[in-house]
């Protein structure tokens, strides 16, 4: 018999959904399309043929339906690798943790979930308006510091904290193999950067000066066998590091919307974010 979770652990309301999330074990399907914007769901699941159910609490909205017979959830989950902790480790729980007697379940179940997201260039001929596949993402987050060590390389870790002038070790995770390798051509793959945050981690400057000098040339000149750190976001290595953790297949795909080398924002940016979602669909469902 498994371990009992205390109820202040995997905390449940009172109409039995999991805490944050407000989802039962048959609200979700098993192929996961997530995006940042609690706005962004309704832009994925018109695509589908039917919502079955729709639910919200907090930054987490969940669409549920069917597209193509395929069944399929979109949901939203604000910004940040701390919500993805708690997004990964309840989507986790809805399948593999039996929420009536609070124990883990004998066999494990694994998810398929998929990040629209939308990011930052780092390279100047990687332009706005393209799509990218985070192939590797370096979490410059202390997330992983409270987690079992990743197995698997942590060059990019190294040397982004030697670059960076790090306190702590970031960590490095991969997309899973199966879902990349579905995706078409047009997808440039990448090595993305996880920032704790939208302005100083990202290197931009409004009214405070970020501590460190040409942070994104000095990241975009980095490489590790033979390749380039390509782009900012704030989500990918929490979705990768959790995904490799609790055994479920993840990837992260990114609408470039800005060039930071270029200071170029995508005006045609909501164009961009819905050939990213067309795309995906079309691959996954
Ligand atoms: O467009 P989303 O999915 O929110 O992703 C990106 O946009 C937000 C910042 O504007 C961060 O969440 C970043 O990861
Ligand atoms: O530059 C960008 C654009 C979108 N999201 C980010 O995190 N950074």
């Amino acid at each position: 018999m498994s371990r009992q979770i205390p109820e202040s652990e995997l905390i449940l309301n009172a109409d039995g959904s999991i805490y944050h999330l407000h989802l039962k074990p048959e609200n979700l399907a098993s192929l996961v399309f997530t995006v940042g914007d609690p706005d962004r769901v309704a832009l994925v699941s018109k695509y589908f043929d039917q919502i079955d159910f729709k639910g919200n609490k907090r930054e987490f909205v969940t669409h549920t339906g069917r597209l193509r017979g395929k069944r399929v959830t979109v949901m939203s989950t604000g910004m940040g690798t701390d919500n993805v902790e708690i997004l990964m480790t309840e989507l986790d729980s809805l399948v593999n943790v039996d929420l009536k007697t609070h124990t883990v379940k004998p066999s494990e179940t694994s998810l398929e979930i998929i990040r629209l997201g939308t990011s930052g260039s780092m390279q100047a001929d990687l332009p706005v308006g393209s799509l990218l596949a985070s192939e590797i993402a370096v979490g410059v987050d202390t997330l992983m510091q409270f987690y079992p060590k990743l197995e698997g390389s942590q060059d990019w870790s190294r040397l982004v904290q030697r670059t960076l002038d790090l306190t702590f070790l970031p960590y490095q995770a991969s997309a899973s193999p199966e879902l990349l390798q579905k995706l078409p051509n047009e997808f440039f793959r990448g090595v993305t950067l996880t920032a704790p945050g939208f302005y100083a981690p990202q290197g931009r400057e409004i009214r405070l000066k970020p501590k460190m000098d040409n942070m994104i040339e000095r990241l975009a000149s980095l490489e590790v066998s033979g390749l380039k750190m390509t782009n900012f976001e704030m989500e990918t290595a929490g979705y990768y590091a959790m995904g490799q953790l609790l055994n479920h297949r993840v990837l992260s795909l990114n609408a470039i919307v800005a060039n930071r080398p270029t200071g170029e924002f995508d005006k045609k940016a909501e164009k961009t974010v819905d050939h990213m979602i067309r795309a995906a669909l079309e691959v996954y469902c």
